[in-house]
């Protein structure tokens, strides 16, 4: 039976905006209030996706949320009509609009975990919407994420769907972004490594002391028990806490993996070497195939080099022949020693073969990388068949999402647009129209 990695990117929302929301992304702060280009963020991203599909991959479309979240204002106090509402909100409390107001779904590498269904003991593909509790702004997320990966991978012989955990520090799980599936093949069971930043029940382990560890072990424990996964195809390892504090908000600023193949800063860890000998021994009970560790050395990439051009926030996607390619931001060009390394590490003797830049500036300038911008979801034949089609890329998908991008999206949006009513009218619209181009049924609160 033949199989796949899909890629489902996050169609940037129409109210893609720099907001300065969150403390630990180093992008995402030094940008705050800058005026963003939700047009051309969304022809960026739709760039990417239809590249990728034209390389013979199988790509998806994940629909953006609606904002701003006028149910999270309500809930907040401000009443009245929506203009009332915003109004208030803009004068009592402008950081909360500006939350409400976050495209962040676009970062779909943080909209869940996903398990192939090789992994799982009832063989069905499993998702957990992340609950992303530790940016106010982010939490607001997990319950859209969910409607509308149901509505995307709709059939209960082959996808199973979780109710988020429970949202609380304590459980904080911010989905893929810190969640890595190695394997000889993808239809084969494989060993799923999940990364976290700190204990949450236990104080005397290592946490970082500037900025906050946004994913727990406690959660990741959670999500591979719903997940049905054998201990024996699972390691848990933890985020060096001193990157933490540098930037390095999620693991997939500072490694990435696929297959056979992880490509990690020498810093990104704790206790490497013992967990890297767990891996191996574990992939090898799954592969004949070697597997690769490639190493970047702080000489030769600084882990602040790696946080502004996002070297491994970068996808590693099979490309046939027993090779890969890597999807990297336009950054990494742009960067002497990264380009120079990355020019090198093609000659090396492992699976990765190619390179190719994309301009994502709008995600990037909020931290968001090629890699954030994508969900991994590994399917086989028959899964793919029980994927909602409508959500696949295509030339005729590309086009229309691209005129439906003309039609809705604002060239420029600045901070003062935000008590703008009519930004409210314009996304519903919008979305709306998404909801019927995609096939989703009525996955947004004004829907229902
Ligand atoms: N995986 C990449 C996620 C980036 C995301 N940035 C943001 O939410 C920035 C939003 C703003 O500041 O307007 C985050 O930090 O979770």
């Amino acid at each position: 039976m033949k199989h796949f990695e899909s890629n489902f990117d996050g169609l940037v929302g129409p109210t893609h905006n720099y907001a300065g929301l969150s403390v630990g992304n180093v992008a995402s702060l030094s940008n705050a209030k800058d005026s963003s280009n939700p047009k051309s963020a969304a022809k960026q991203g739709l760039q990417k996706m239809k590249a990728l599909h034209d390389m013979g991959l199988i790509q998806g479309v994940l629909a953006p949320h609606e904002r701003p979240d006028l149910d999270a204002l309500r809930r907040l106090g401000f009443s009245g009509n929506d203009a009332s509402v915003l109004q208030q909100a803009a004068k009592q409390a402008p950081q909360v609009l500006r939350a409400v107001y976050s495209a962040s779904s676009m970062w779909t590498a943080n909209a869940a975990t996903v398990s192939p269904s090789a992994d799982t003991a009832d063989k069905k593909v499993h998702f957990t919407p992340a609950n992303l509790t530790n940016k106010f702004h982010r939490s607001l997320e997990p319950e859209t994420s969910g409607r509308i990966l149901k509505a995307m991978f709709n059939n209960e012989q082959h996808f199973a769907h979780h109710q988020h955990l429970p949202d609380n520090d304590h459980f904080g799980d911010e989905g893929a972004a810190n969640h890595t599936r190695l394997c000889g093949e993808y239809d084969q069971a494989g060993v799923e490594l999940f990364v976290y930043g700190k204990h949450a029940f236990d104080s005397s382990k290592p946490a970082p002391k500037k900025y906050p560890a946004r994913h727990t072990f406690e959660a990741s424990q959670a999500v591979a028990r719903l997940h049905q996964l054998n201990e024996s195809g699972v390691v848990y390892m933890q985020q060096n806490p001193d990157v933490i504090d540098q930037g390095v908000f999620h693991n997939d600023v500072i490694s990435v993996g696929n297959q056979n193949v992880l490509f990690y800063h020498e810093q990104a860890f704790l206790n490497t070497a013992e967990k890297f000998k767990e891996i191996q021994s574990k992939f090898a009970k799954t592969s004949d195939k070697e597997f690769h560790f490639i190493k970047v050395s702080t000489e030769q990439v600084s882990v602040d080099e790696a946080v502004k051009t996002y070297l491994f926030n970068t996808q590693l996607v099979d490309t046939g022949n027993g090779e890969m390619t890597i999807i990297a931001p336009m950054e990494c060009k742009e960067n002497e020693s990264v380009s120079r390394y990355l020019a090198e590490l093609l000659k090396q003797n492992t699976p990765i073969k190619h390179v190719k830049y994309f301009d994502v500036k709008q995600s990037m300038r909020n931290g968001g990388g090629p890699a954030c911008l994508r969900l991994r979801v590994a399917l086989n034949e028959q899964e793919l068949a029980a994927t909602n089609q409508n959500v696949l890329m295509s030339d005729s998908l590309f086009a229309t999402l691209n005129t439906w991008v003309d039609k809705h999206y604002r060239d420029e949006l600045g901070e003062s647009d935000l008590q703008d009513p009519l930004l409210v009218i314009e996304t519903r619209a919008a979305l709306d129209e998404l909801t019927q181009i995609l096939k989703l049924g009525s996955v947004y609160q004004f829907q229902r």
